[in-house]
């Protein structure tokens, strides 16, 4: 099996979690800022998830899971401690949704990286089940690598990006322009003002 990353927007969608354990949080972590629905079927929650079910940031549904459950789901994520309900989730999901199983990598569709933002920027790590631990080690590293100042430097690619776009700049300078910003003197905030700067008096006039 071949599994591709993409970059999902979920917002709006419907997303059931069934079991309320470690796992489950650390799913809806990864799921909180994405505006998805996300309904937990569990009998009971860590005390984390009750915290986001007191906050409205989760529905939660305190019950054993059934078929009718994951009805309507656009993504199901099975994190039971019990191998027989996390079979029976996985057989009575429809071969048209997105499944992520957390106790048996070559069962769902979808599998979650290891991943980190920085603002603009997301590393995500795949080892297709390899090794979870050796995806956070390369996370840990990469994360040390891109430190939280890229949130700003991504800002600023953002920015100059933008300017590039709406200059009357002749096509082979703007990739230079975009290349010239990948190198780390522009790391440097003094820097990028300047550049901000430069590039804004290359702006197409309005007609
Ligand atoms: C990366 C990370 C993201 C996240 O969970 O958010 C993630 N697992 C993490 C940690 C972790 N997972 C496990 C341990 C214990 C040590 C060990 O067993 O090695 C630890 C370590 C820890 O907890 O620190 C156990 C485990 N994991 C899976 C199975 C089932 C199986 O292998 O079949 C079992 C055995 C269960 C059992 O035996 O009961 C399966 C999957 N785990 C995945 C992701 C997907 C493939 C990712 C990839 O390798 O590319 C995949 C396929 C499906 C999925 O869940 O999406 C997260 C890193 C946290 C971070 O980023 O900080
Ligand atoms: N993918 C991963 O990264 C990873 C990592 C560690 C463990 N696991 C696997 O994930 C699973 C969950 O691990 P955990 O640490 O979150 O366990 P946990 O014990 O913390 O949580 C299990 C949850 O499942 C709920 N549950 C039990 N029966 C249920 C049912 N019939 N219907 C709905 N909910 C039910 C429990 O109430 C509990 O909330 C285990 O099977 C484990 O093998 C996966």
């Amino acid at each position: 099996m071949t599994f591709i990353p993409i970059m999902l927007d979920l917002k709006g969608r419907k997303v059931v979690v069934i079991g309320g354990g470690h796992v489950a949080k650390r799913r809806i972590d990864s799921l909180l800022d994405s505006e998805a629905f996300l309904t937990v079927i569990s009998p009971k929650l860590i005390p984390e998830l009750i915290h986001y079910y007191e906050e409205a940031r989760i529905n939660w549904e305190q019950k054993c899971f059934s078929p009718d459950d994951v009805d309507e789901a656009f993504l199901i994520i099975v994190a039971t401690n019990n191998r027989t309900v996390n079979n029976t989730v996985v057989e009575s999901t429809p071969s048209n949704r997105l499944i992520n199983a957390a106790d048996k990598a070559d069962v769902g569709n979808v599998h979650f990286p290891a991943h980190f933002e920085r603002g603009k920027l997301t590393v995500a790590i795949s080892t297709h089940g390899a090794s979870p631990l050796f995806a956070k080690k390369i996370k840990k590293d990469l994360s040390n690598q891109y430190d939280e100042s890229y949130e700003q430097y991504l800002d600023f690619l953002f920015e100059a990006r933008q300017l590039l776009k709406q200059s009357n700049l002749p096509h082979q300078e703007r990739r230079n322009h975009l290349h010239e910003i990948l190198s780390d003197e522009y790391l440097d905030p003094q820097a990028q003002k300047k550049m901000l700067h430069s590039l804004e008096h290359y702006i197409k006039p309005p007609i």
